[in-house]
């Protein structure tokens, strides 16, 4: 395409939103005018289906449930009966967290909390993380930890590097659910922790939970510190904006108001039904185009801005979770998804982007442009040049050389990295996964993968607990094929040969005598407490 016809392309398919000072550019994404006229009927579905869901429809029919995250932000959408939950919630938010901070809520024995444990996973940590790290205050009120594993080296390393501050720490347990166990260990953890520091844990702890979930009941919630809902109808990837991640984000300092004010905005400008006029409908259109309908190119996301670090970490679960399907809604199998990664610029260019440039063809860039390079004044680094006019110079450079090589990209500007983009951004890729799910028939809000490696986890443990419990019995060393058999996995000596490696090495009581570097020979005993 000559300059002058891509200068025009460019013009053409320009969407700027005054409101948010936010403009998305598609130009580089490769697609004649005929797809968006194929398209037509699909997105009229698209933007029936999305009308409907915002009326109450049960839009997750898997689990019969209504999709509700567009009511967080304008809580006038809701059913009736769920606004009045909507608003009282946030009063109760705003007000808790005013009393923390004035330290009318403190930890016993002292003035102020001063450090948040934040433990959940998935959508109960990644919105909340990117949110932190993005806009918290550079000196927050609370400092924010998280736990979003069941990694116990990675729990001690945040107790230890809070040390003497564990009895000023506010711990926000955060599980729609009640009952993921990576989430309940980090508790059960940091509640150990909290004893034997002597502190009384209730009185540090919040729970953000399902009424009556597993976690509510077995912990009996109620005597922690407060306790806010997770409302049914809002999914875990689409919680930043519910009290998942409001909580979090109020007691640190960010400006909730305004990031549910950006969604808003946002909501109201991908609720236009008009392509060209959608922004959310140009990304879908974008995504559509490049893969074919079928995710056939991965999504590479490139923020130049170190805040926007973890954006590609959010996204991965909000876009391949509600994505990676392997049947539509007719029950068709039709493995969709876009696979989502990234980290940010210009970093990236010294790492991956050779191979973007010109290696396999098999993703699209997605460009994040801050065009306010910081908020004061700027030195200049060589005559005329600051590093911010470096940073834009090696996006647009990479761009241009992604293109040249052509290579597909699209390029989100905002004017800056703030509450009101950041509720914006969130907003926007939200309602972009919902208009293409429905362009390529899926459910975009169930999860049905994760329910299978959830079940093997817990078949897993469950093998270990009858093996511990056979040998503890057997006096007599046994072989690995000779234990398999035992415990009625005769096909499953790899599984059983691995629990009993890492419960040797973790002094778990389990033996293993003979040469490791053959498994056959291993001989496996149990040594308990008092043998
Ligand atoms: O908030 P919960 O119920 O602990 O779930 C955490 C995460 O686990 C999943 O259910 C599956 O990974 C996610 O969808 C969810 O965000």
């Amino acid at each position: 395409m000559t300059s002058k016809k891509l200068w025009q392309r460019y013009q053409d398919w320009l969407y700027f939103n005054d409101s948010l000072g936010l403009y998305l550019d598609i130009s580089r994404i490769p697609f004649d005018d005929g797809l968006l006229e194929q398209l037509q009927p699909k997105f009229g579905k698209a933007f029936a289906d999305m009308a409907a869901l915002e009326a109450g429809a049960i839009a997750n029919p898997d689990e019969d449930r209504m999709v509700g995250h567009y009511w967080l932000r304008d809580p006038d959408l809701a059913p009736s009966h769920l606004k009045k939950e909507i608003e009282t919630t946030l009063i109760h938010i705003e007000d808790f967290v005013r009393r923390v901070h004035h330290g009318i809520i403190h930890p016993p024995y002292e003035p102020q909390f001063t450090d948040i444990i934040s433990i959940g996973i998935g959508g109960s940590a990644l919105g909340p993380q990117f949110v932190s790290d993005a806009i918290a205050p550079d000196i927050p009120p609370l400092n924010i930890h998280f736990i979003d594993n069941t990694d116990p080296a990675g729990i001690d390393r945040i107790l230890t590097r809070l040390k003497d501050r564990l009895k000023t720490t506010l711990v926000i347990v955060i599980s729609k659910s009640g009952g993921t166990s990576e989430t309940r260990n980090g508790l059960l953890e940091v509640k150990h922790a909290y004893r034997e520091a002597g502190l009384y844990f209730p009185d540090y702890a919040v729970a953000l939970t399902m009424e009556g979930s597993k976690m509510d009941e077995q912990e009996q919630c109620d005597r922690w510190l407060a306790k806010f809902p997770i409302f049914d109808w809002v999914g875990g990837r689409t919680s930043e904006l519910s009290p998942v991640g409001l909580l979090s984000a109020a007691l640190i300092g960010i400006d909730i108001h305004t990031m549910l004010k950006g969604a808003k905005i946002m909501d109201e400008a991908t609720r236009v039904p008009d392509v060209k006029n959608n922004p959310a409908a140009l990304l879908a259109l974008s995504w559509y185009a490049v893969g074919d309908g079928k995710g056939e190119k991965d999504m590479v996301i490139i923020p130049y801005k170190d805040s926007l670090l973890l954006f590609s970490r959010y996204l991965q679960q909000l876009v391949m979770e509600s994505l990676g399907k392997e049947f539509d809604l007719d029950g068709n199998t039709v493995h969709q998804g876009i696979t989502v990664y990234g980290n940010k610029g210009s970093t990236d260019q010294h790492a991956y982007v050779q191979q973007l440039r010109e290696g396999v063809g098999n993703f699209f860039a997605t460009f994040i442009e801050v065009l306010e390079d910081r908020a004061g004044p700027s030195i200049e680094i060589e005559p005329d040049a600051t590093s911010g006019d470096f940073l834009f110079g090696c996006l647009q450079g990479t761009r241009e050389a992604l293109y040249e090589n052509g290579r597909a990209s699209l390029t989100i500007t905002l004017e800056r990295v703030d509450a009101l983009n950041i509720g914006a951004l969130i907003a926007l890729y939200e309602r972009a996964v919902g208009l293409y799910a429905s362009l390529i028939n899926i459910n975009a809000y169930n999860q049905p993968g994760v329910e299978a490696g959830k079940k093997a986890a817990t078949q897993f443990l469950l093998l270990q607990q009858t093996i511990v419990k056979l040998l503890r019995q057997t006096p007599e060393p046994l072989s690995l094929e000779a234990l398999a058999e035992k415990v009625h996995t005769p096909d499953e000596v790899e599984t059983v040969y691995k629990i009993v490696r890492h419960m040797a090495i973790n002094h778990r009581g389990m033996i293993l005598q003979g040469d490791l570097h053959k498994p056959s020979d291993i001989l496996v005993s149990y040594r308990t407490e008092d043998s």
